[in-house]
C-alpha cells in the first residue's frame, strides 16, 4: 500500500566526524503528513540526525555518512541526487530564527525567486505568509525589514520562507528554544495546522512539548535509537527502561 511507505528512511545510518562515530546504525522510517519528534539528551546525535535527511552535514568538512538515507525510496546520497533540489524540497528551520537583513517580503520569495520561479510573488509570499500564521501581522508592511519583527514573528517568518518553496518535509531543529512561551505556543499551534500538507521532523529537548505536538517520538541515546514509536505509548508506556528513565526526568 503506497500511503504505507515512510516518506524518509534510514537503514543502518552511521554519522562519524571525523573518526568520531555519534550516531551508530540506526534504522528510523518516518511516515509522511505526521510529526516525528526526536528527543534525547544533550549529545546524542538529534541534530546530525536531522541534518542527514537534506545533506546539511554536507557542509561540515569533517561529517560523513555510512549507511543508507532514504526518500521516497531513492538513496539520497546517490552521486546522481542534486542536494540544492533536496532542500528545497526538505526544508529546515534552525534553533535562531534566522532571517536575511531584508524585507519580510524579500524574505519568503528570495529562494523560489533565484530558483527561476514562474508565478506572481506578490501571491506566493501571501500564501506562504498565510500558512505560516503570520499574515495578519505583517501584510501592511511586507517591505519593513524582517529584523524588526519579534523573535517569535521572525521564526514563522523562517517557516513561510521554507513553505514558499513547496516543500514535502519541514525539519526544525529546537525551533522554539529562543523564544518564550507565548510565541512557543504559537509555533507549536502552527505545527498542528501544518501536519495536514507536511511532514515534519522535530527536535526537542522539551519533553513536554514532544508530547504534545508529535504523532511519533524517536529517543536516542548516545548515537543509538533506543526506541520510537506513538508518542502516546512513549510517554506512557515505554518498552525501554531507559526511555522511561529519560522522560520521568531521571537524566539528561
Ligand atoms: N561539526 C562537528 N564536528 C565535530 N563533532 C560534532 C560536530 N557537530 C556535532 N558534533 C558532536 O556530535 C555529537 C552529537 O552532536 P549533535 O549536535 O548531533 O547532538 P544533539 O543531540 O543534537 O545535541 P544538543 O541537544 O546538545 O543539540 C556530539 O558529541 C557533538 O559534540
Amino acid at each position: 500500500m503506497e500511503e504505507c511507505k515512510p516518506i524518509l528512511e534510514t537503514r543502518k545510518l552511521c554519522i562519524n566526524y571525523g573518526d568520531l562515530r555519534v550516531v551508530k546504525g540506526i534504522d528510523l522510517q518516518i511516515p509522511s503528513h505526521q510529526v516525528t519528534a526526536v528527543i534525547g539528551p544533550s549529545g546524542c546525535g538529534k541534530s546530525s540526525m536531522l541534518r542527514v535527511f537534506n545533506r546539511m552535514n554536507d557542509f561540515i568538512p569533517t561529517a560523513w555518512v555510512e549507511g543508507e538515507v532514504l526518500f521516497h525510496g531513492e538513496d539520497l546520497y546517490d552521486k546522481t541526487v542534486d542536494p540544492g533540489l533536496i532542500r528545497q524540497k526538505i526544508g529546515m528551520v534552525f534553533q535562531r530564527p534566522n532571517p536575511f537583513p531584508k524585507s519580510i517580503f524579500k524574505n519568503v520569495v528570495w529562494g523560489p525567486k533565484i530558483n527561476g520561479y514562474k508565478g506572481n510573488l506578490n501571491d506566493l509570499a501571501e500564501e506562504a505568509l498565510r500558512k505560516a500564521a503570520l499574515w495578519n501581522e505583517v501584510k501592511d508592511r511586507l517591505r519593513d525589514s524582517a529584523l524588526k519583527l519579534s523573535g517569535g514573528q521572525q521564526q514563522r517568518l523562517c517557516i513561510a520562507r521554507a513553505i514558499a518553496m513547496n516543500p514535502e518535509v519541514i525539519l526544525m531543529d529546537e525551533p522554539c528554544s529562543a523564544l518564550d512561551p507565548r510565541a512557543t505556543a504559537r509555533i507549536e499551534d502552527l505545527i498542528q495546522e501544518l501536519r495536514s500538507r507536511y511532514t515534519i521532523v522535530i527536535v526537542t529537548h522539551n519533553m513536554q512539548q514532544a508530547a504534545r505536538i508529535s504523532d511519533l517520538t524517536a529517543f536516542l541515546y548516545e548515537g543509538d535509537l533506543v526506541e520510537f514509536g506513538p508518542t502516546k505509548r512513549i510517554f506512557t508506556q515505554p518498552d525501554q527502561k531507559r526511555t522511561e528513565d529519560y522522560i520521568t526526568g531521571r537524566f539528561g
